[in-house]
């Protein structure tokens, strides 16, 4: 069976060269190179046609073309070269994947599915990279594009440009005054020519996409509090966006390509950064805000209190720690400048210019009546004092009517603008759920820089995660980054924070962006709008430290499983052990400041286990158990299925969903389940939990589902016209379970849809492995073979149907789809599109098992019916959301709202 990878890059074959060597290539390769450059005709990129073809199936709608002699490469790269740093952003796009998978081929026939509702290029989707360098360091930029190949389509493109027409014309696109200062530099040594975009118009447009796309994007961060704010995107304009680089700059946006620069301030980033270096005599921008954690402006900023001996001015509204003159206390003492401590200087110069920058920042709000300021800037650098001091300015000044808001992106919206103006990879009318951030994942860490987007080569990565293990205790994630300092009222007082900030602090502060056209909203959330995925929140410490736990307990016995799944080679154990030190680095990483890349829930957490499996390609860790339990299954269903036709109708819906329930015990996620794995065979255990279904059960809809299902009295209500079922575990739980259940469903005429995993996660089973499980259940079935044949998925798999009962009753169809994701848990908002097009039909939705459930979805509410079957499986979640206990059932029913 194919892997079904989401980058698969064995194609670069770079395996063999060991890190020295390469750096010794790049190093000696800085001419340019034969290859690096592509046709251009004009300085707008334009397409290139000849040659185009349809890749895959002609009939099918919308399909993707191939454009053979297009170099799409130049679109991957753009910059925004500024005094101090270098912003890059770049795109990878996802490898060819596609396979020959006739149930999807099927299912886009039977179902209509269109691809997304995009049209234009790119169609495959890809992936948006985030890396920086300081400009002092150009060579490290040059070095890091050319080992990428950044300028002539990316390592990770599928083209492979060693064969690309060399020209004269090749193009970046970059914004900021090193687009002029170092164009020379770049066509020296890359090739290429830079072409360069209005600095304003790439800050807009970059302000502009984010706001739009990214849906944690934008937060409020006062007294150490950070909290992300939903930005309606019909109601985003017009806003002030204040972009604190070395300087400052105030922009009025009324819309797309609709702004005017209303004002600014030469006090800026620069300034600190160039006061603070006379003055504290610190080597880096990050040095200077490091010391400023330890400092005490009270030292060098005059005081209210200090003018009126300790007291507050309260009539006019000023408490004794305000600040009545930044540095004004020296004045009065007679000491020189090795008198004060660089700590208390860097902060006292924090505080000034960061204040400053929010007081002239409202005054131009309040000028044209904004409401909503958004400050970007590397200045900011995600600091926790630096926005508590612009958003108290903000609050103070305003009396609290205008907001400051901060983007997480904050650095790179010149760089997106810039990669924004290549018109043609219309990424202009992406929309929120097609943008999936997942985290970096062992990123390079060079000369104490993280150079931020994953690495190409699964050696390198492992390598690197090597590299972590022998640097020790030092380095504790990938990523490295700010403690959620907080800095005491208003961003007044002395940082409170213990934490140290360290050196690389603001290195990167975001994950990498996945562009997923396919993806789409679910169509059956009653309200997309207040839909919340997650039933826990983490943001409680509590929560989150036991989560936390239980993931890192869970991890050896993880490792030795995917271990194993690939054969326990060296070149496995290997991998294994940079998985779990990756994998421990971003639990780390995420415990220090949960809100890094967004809202954390615990499916995020449970997703990032998958991701960071697959990135040191194990793909499917536990595909031996999942083949155990499903061949154990299947040879004891001909017996259940016989018991059940024996049973009335009444009996038979209970039995059924109490099988559903039991037989979702066998879960490998959950450490008390893998313990009982250990007392008994499949089937025992099976029975035993079948045994122990009492009702009613902690969560007991059943009366209300049958009610719906059978009716009450004489009156037969109509059977559901297609129904969802969201399946969750292999083995028992599908087999045993779920399947009986869509047989059911089938025979009272309901046609059913099974929703499977697009790829494994834990011991899920995936929608590329349902048709073979269905194809052996319904040797046994007239129901499910017919259903089966129906919805088309039989063609291949039932080539040796071996009892020859078959019936020719026309049969309601069974089918299978995927469900865009690869994680334990659903998040609704993006599903495949599969998936979209199988609901509009849909009257009934059933979601089974604890990740799609209950820790999603489990307040999720719908327009059709919806039923939500789990056994709880973990006690500290019993008791908090059913006030359970471990091994209790949820069967929760609402009608449709
Ligand atoms: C990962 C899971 C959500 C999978 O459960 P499922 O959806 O298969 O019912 C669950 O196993 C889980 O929450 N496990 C962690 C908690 C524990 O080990 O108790
Ligand atoms: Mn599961």
């Amino acid at each position: 069976m194919a892997n079904p990878t989401t980058e698969d890059h064995s194609h670069i074959g770079i395996h063999d060269i060991d890190e020295e060597t390469q750096r010794q290539i790049s190093e000696k390769d800085m001419a340019p190179l034969p290859g690096s450059s592509i046709h251009r005709s004009s300085s707008r990129p334009q397409l290139d046609v000849s040659g185009a073809a349809i890749q895959g199936n002609f009939e099918e709608k919308d399909p993707t073309i191939l454009l053979p002699n297009q170099s799409d490469d130049i679109s991957h790269l753009a910059l925004d070269i500024g005094g101090s740093l270098i912003k890059l952003i770049y795109f990878s796009r996802h490898a060819d994947r596609q396979v020959d998978d006739r149930r999807k081929r099927r299912v886009k026939e039977r179902l209509g599915v269109s691809n997304g509702n995009r049209r234009n290029f790119p169609i495959l989707g890809g992936r948006l990279h985030f890396v920086k360098f300081e400009t002092s360091n150009i060579n490290e930029c040059l070095d890091f594009i050319h080992s990428k190949q950044l300028h002539c389509g990316g390592i990770d493109s599928p083209r492979w440009p060693s064969d690309a027409p060399q020209s004269e014309n090749a193009v970046i696109k970059a914004t900021g005054g090193g687009a002029y200062k170092f164009a020379d530099l770049f066509k020296e040594r890359l090739g290429v020519s830079i072409e360069k975009e209005d600095e304003m118009n790439c800050l807009v447009a970059g302000a502009n996409f984010l706001l739009k796309a990214i849906r944690h994007e934008a937060f409020t961060h006062m007294e150490g509090h950070k909290e992300f704010v939903q930005i309606d995107q019909n109601d985003l304009f017009p806003y002030l966006l204040v972009n604190i680089g070395s300087g400052v700059s105030m922009i009025k946006v009324d819309g797309d390509g609709k702004f005017q620069r209303v004002s600014g301030t030469n006090v800026g980033g620069g300034t600190y950064w160039g006061l603070g270096r006379l003055l504290t005599k610190c080597k880096s921008f990050d040095e200077l805000l490091e010391l400023s954690q330890r400092g005490d402006n009270r030292t060098i900023d005059m005081l209210v209190g200090d003018i009126y001996g300790g007291m507050d001015y309260s009539k006019i509204g000023l408490s004794a720690s305000t600040i009545a003159s930044s540095f004004g206390k020296t004045i009065s003492e007679n000491k020189e400048l090795e008198d004060y401590k660089p700590e208390d200087i860097s902060l006292s110069l924090l505080r000034m210019i960061s204040y400053n920058i929010g007081q002239i920042a409202y005054l131009n709000a309040l000028r044209f009546g904004l409401k909503r300021i958004f400050f970007g800037g590397f200045f900011i650098r995600g600091h926790a004092y630096t926005m508590d001091t612009i958003s108290f300015a903000v609050h103070f000044w305003s009396k609290g009517e205008a907001q400051a808001m901060f983007l997480r992106h904050e650095g790179f919206l010149g760089a997106l603008g810039a990669f924004m103006s290549y018109e043609k990879h219309g990424l202009d009318d992406l929309m929120v759920h097609q943008l999936v951030e997942r985290f970096p994942m062992g990123a390079p860490y060079i000369g104490g820089n993280v150079h931020g987007p994953p690495l190409g080569d699964l050696n390198e990565k492992i390598s690197w995660m090597e590299k972590f293990v022998r640097k020790g205790t030092e380095i504790t994630a990938p990523v490295p980054m700010a403690p959620p300092a907080t800095t005491g009222l208003g961003g007044f007082e002395v940082p409170s924070s213990k934490g140290v900030l360290r050196p690389d602090a603001s290195k990167l502060n975001v994950g990498v962006l996945h562009l997923v056209p396919s993806l789409e909203v679910f169509p059956l959330l009653a309200d997309p709008k207040t839909y919340e995925p997650n039933t826990i929140d983490l943001s409680d410490h509590g929560e989150l430290e036991y989560w936390f736990t239980v993931l890192s307990e869970h991890l050896s016995d993880l490792v030795d499983k995917a271990v194993a799944s690939e054969g326990g080679t060296d070149d496995a154990k290997r991998r294994g052990d940079a998985f779990a030190r990756a994998f421990s680095a971003h639990l780390a990483r995420l415990m220090e400041e949960p809100a890094a890349y967004g809202k954390l829930g615990l499916a995020n957490l449970l997703e990032l286990r998958e991701e960071c499996l697959r990135e040191f390609h194990f793909f499917d860790a536990y595909r031996t158990i999942k083949q155990r339990e499903n061949e154990a299954s299947l040879a004891v269903l001909p017996d259940l299925l016989m018991e059940l036709d024996s049973l009335t109708e009444d009996m038979r819906l209970l039995t059924l969903i109490e099988g559903v329930l039991a037989a979702n015990i066998f879960d490998w996620g959950s450490r008390a389940c893998v313990d009982l794995y250990h007392k008994g065979t499949i089937i025992e255990i099976y029975r035993m939990s079948r045994k122990k279904m009492q009702r009613p059960w902690r969560v007991d809809d059943f009366d209300a589902f049958k009610e719906r299902m059978l009716g009450s009295g004489e009156t037969k209500p109509q059977p559901h016209k297609r129904a969802l079922l969201f399946v969750d575990n292999s083995g028992a739980d599908i087999v045993l379970g779920m399947l009986p259940l869509a047989r059911e469903l089938l025979r009272r005429g309901t046609e059913v849809v099974l929703v499977a995993n697009s790829l494994p996660a834990l011991n899920d089973v995936t929608a590329m492995e349902l048709p073979d499980i269905v194809a052996e259940a319904a040797k046994h079935c007239d129901i499910l073979r017919g259903a089966a044949e129906a919805g088309g998925l039989l063609v291949d798999a039932m080539s040796n149907i071996q009892d020859g009962s078959k019936e020719d009753t026309p049969s309601v169809p069974l089918m299978v789809v995927e469900n865009g994701c690869g994680s334990p848990c659903i998040d609704l908002r993006q599903v495949s599109s599969e998936l979209a097009a199988a609901a509009i039909d849909a009257d009934l939705v059933i979601l089974e098992g604890m990740g799609r459930s209950l820790h999603t979805n489990y307040n999720a509410k719908f327009k059709c019916d919806a039923l939500k079957l789990a056994m709880v499986k973990n006690q500290r979640l019993a008791a908090k959301l059913v006030k359970g206990n471990i091994y209790d059932c949820v069967c929760r029913y609402e009608p449709a709202s």
